[in-house]
């Protein structure tokens, strides 16, 4: 389990979020929304304990898996050595990686389908390899919990796809406590069991996807209309996504 017990944080005179409480157990995910700037990834920080926090408490395993925003290229390492790294806590301060250690990174490798992958340079890589290689680190820390800033934020759309069906697998094996942060409610739709809202003049609102992703409550959120569109999945199913009506989009 993950989450925050009355917890508040400010910089200075301003306070991002005030006594917020929620948790994410294990075998739940959770997707969190707000606008640019209103402190999400201040949230994950806090939560895994980077960030101090003003008051309350917080709730974590000792080791998370955690997927930061925009992967920095570790330059020269292969693609094992980044998901070896995920193995830092077990090693301690000197310690060196083992065989067993290398076979649970590989193993990671294997569960985000990059073991192809396993002596590519990870400065060499393309955005969308980097993110299943973030991804798989995480993993490789054998962590209940596992949290995700913007996953796909420098994704192409295909390559956002395949790191959501990758969440949802995950989410659906009901063995981890998952939170991950976005700014496309539909991402919420396709990965997530709950939805926490940090409403742009303050104030936190959760509950399950089906209450969350609303018209009303994304249409306060970002301060632009929504509204649901139907489109039609691989197989023909219709699906429902949420759109913003931008002003300039074609009027129907
Ligand atoms: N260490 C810090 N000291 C002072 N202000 C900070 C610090 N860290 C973050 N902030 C400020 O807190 C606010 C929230 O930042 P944060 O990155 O958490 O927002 P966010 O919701 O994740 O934004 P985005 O959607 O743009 O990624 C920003 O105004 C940021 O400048």
């Amino acid at each position: 389990m993950i989450g925050l017990d009355k917890a508040s944080v400010a910089f200075g005179s301003r306070t991002l979020f005030k006594d917020i409480s929620f948790s994410v157990p294990v075998g739940r995910s959770m997707a969190i929304l707000g606008p640019n700037g209103r402190g999400k990834t201040t949230l994950l920080r806090a939560l895994l304990g980077f960030q101090p926090l003003a008051s309350g408490k917080r709730h974590a395993p000792k080791v998370a898996g955690y997927v930061p925003q925009h992967g920095a290229s570790q330059a020269r390492l292969s693609d094992l050595d980044v998901v070896v790294m995920g193995r830092a806590v077990q090693l301690g301060l000197f310690g060196q990686p083992s065989a067993a250690d290398r076979e649970a990174a590989e193993a990671a490798l294997v569960q985000v389908g990059a073991c192809s992958l396993a002596n590519l340079r990870y400065d060499r890589m393309s955005g969308g390899q980097r993110q299943m290689v973030l991804i798989a680190r995480a993993l490789a820390t054998g962590s209940p919990v596992l949290v995700f800033d913007e996953p796909t934020s420098a994704l192409d759309l295909g390559n956002q796809a395949k790191t959501l069906e990758l969440l949802d697998t995950l989410r659906l094996r009901r063995h981890f406590a998952i939170i991950f942060t976005t700014h496309d409610p539909n991402h919420a739709l396709a990965a997530a069991d709950d939805v926490l809202l940090m409403m742009p003049g303050g104030g936190e609102i959760h509950g399950p996807v089906s209450q969350m992703i609303a018209p009303d409550k994304l249409s306060e959120l970002y301060g632009v209309p929504m509204r649901w569109v139907e489109v039609n999945g691989p197989t023909g199913e219709t699906r429902r996504a949420i759109l913003p009506a931008f002003s300039g989009t074609e009027a129907a």
